[in-house]
């Protein structure tokens, strides 16, 4: 399917799709050595509404709003080993970031209606979000993928583009859904804490047993898990499923919860059913999801666009690896917008929570 090229051909191909405005995306699943990359042939907008098409999807946040596909039947695919050099950190200085403080008000507010809107409701958790914008006169494209590349193996690295829509950039920790024929992974990823380097590595490096959560990111994180059990239990098409404990992740910078779902689907049960089930889960929405989902459409005083949308590989050889865009970035002209959010519940603090945005923003600060 994929045809195998040189990592420096893959990169021309994408410097080259970029320059000529052509659609493309070029991506890494987690832990994996292969970039792949969908070079669009021609430069019409697919969408694809049943989810039944092969391709790449790009969804949004807003599932009223159409998911872009790039139909295989379209596209020229490529793949090419990426050979993992050591990517010196290059932090920017958050100085650099324009607008700030008047941010900082900003998000502080949203957090604390938000606040309001659950007491007041007695609602669960919303995840609220903001953007920040980052000159980026000296954009690299290439040069920003292989640092997005040698930073974050455990993510799901991509750079999309189209010249009807954009181009956006990411590494995201989270996996929305694994489909293989009949069966299913999913995980609920939140609550969030700073890595700190001796105080966080233990003697495995991948264990991070130790590290201590507060009371509201357990509870925060625990929306995610009874949400999606609740969903499938709901559709009642399971056979069968598996759930592990929370247990620490390292995403980049951070430090999450997570827990890992898995199990077997009845065939009844549509690739579009088990979408609708989940997105957008209590990890970028919250609970209850419709109202939770008109606040965050009527209270944030900007678009989320693809930002805690989803991508990925769609029905290729039975097989559907979809993520949660989170930690990522669009290139407006000279600007780059970075897309930041986090959950709040009634134990939420506001100035936190703004903390909890700008170590999130460091994810992407790293390769600017
Ligand atoms: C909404 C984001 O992260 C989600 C995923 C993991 C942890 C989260 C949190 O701790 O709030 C969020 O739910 C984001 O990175 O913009």
């Amino acid at each position: 399917m994929f045809e195998n090229k040189s990592i420096n051909e893959l990169f021309a191909k994408v410097q080259q799709a970029f320059e000529t405005k052509k659609p493309f995306v070029v991506y890494r699943q987690p832990d994996s050595d292969f970039v792949k990359g969908f070079f669009q042939t021609n430069n019409d907008l697919y969408n694809t509404k049943d989810y039944l098409d092969s391709g790449f999807v790009f969804a949004p946040f807003d599932t009223a709003l159409p998911s872009i596909l790039f139909p295989i039947s379209e596209s020229q695919l490529y793949t090419a080993k990426f050979i993992n050099t050591f990517f010196k950190d290059n932090q920017k200085d958050l100085s650099l970031v324009s607008n700030l403080e008047s941010s900082k008000a900003s998000h502080i507010v949203l957090v604390e209606d938000g606040i309001k809107f659950l007491e007041k409701n007695n609602y669960k958790k919303v995840v609220l979000s903001r953007k920040q914008a980052i000159p980026a006169t000296e954009f690299n494209l290439v040069e920003t993928f292989k640092k997005l590349l040698g930073s974050y193996n455990n993510a799901l690295v991509y750079c999309w583009f189209h010249p009807k829509v954009g181009l956006w950039l990411g590494a995201t920790p989270e996996t929305l859904l694994k489909v293989h024929k009949n069966t299913f992974a999913t995980m609920a990823l939140a609550g969030t804490q700073v890595y700190i380097e001796n105080k966080n590595s233990s003697i495995d490096d991948s264990d991070y047993n130790d590290v201590k959560w507060e009371a509201k990111e357990i509870t925060e994180q625990k929306h995610v898990t009874d949400f999606i059990l609740e969903q499938f239990e709901k559709s009642g098409v399971l056979n069968d499923f598996r759930v592990s404990k929370p247990y620490t992740t390292k995403a980049g910078n951070l430090l999450h919860l997570r827990t890992d779902i898995s199990g077997e689907l009845s065939p009844e049960l549509t690739l579009k059913n088990i979408i609708n089930l989940l997105h957008p889960t209590p990890a970028v929405c919250g609970v209850p999801k419709q109202e939770a989902k008109d606040f965050i459409l009527q209270n944030e005083n900007y678009n989320r666009e693809f930002y805690t949308g989803f991508l990925g590989e769609l029905n290729l050889a039975g097989t559907s690896n979809l993520y949660v865009n989170l930690r990522c970035m669009q290139l407006i002209k000279n600007t780059i917008e970075i897309y930041i959010g986090g959950g709040i519940t009634n134990d939420s603090n506001p100035e936190n929570e703004w903390e909890e945005t700008v170590a999130k923003s460091k994810v992407m600060l790293k390769v600017l």
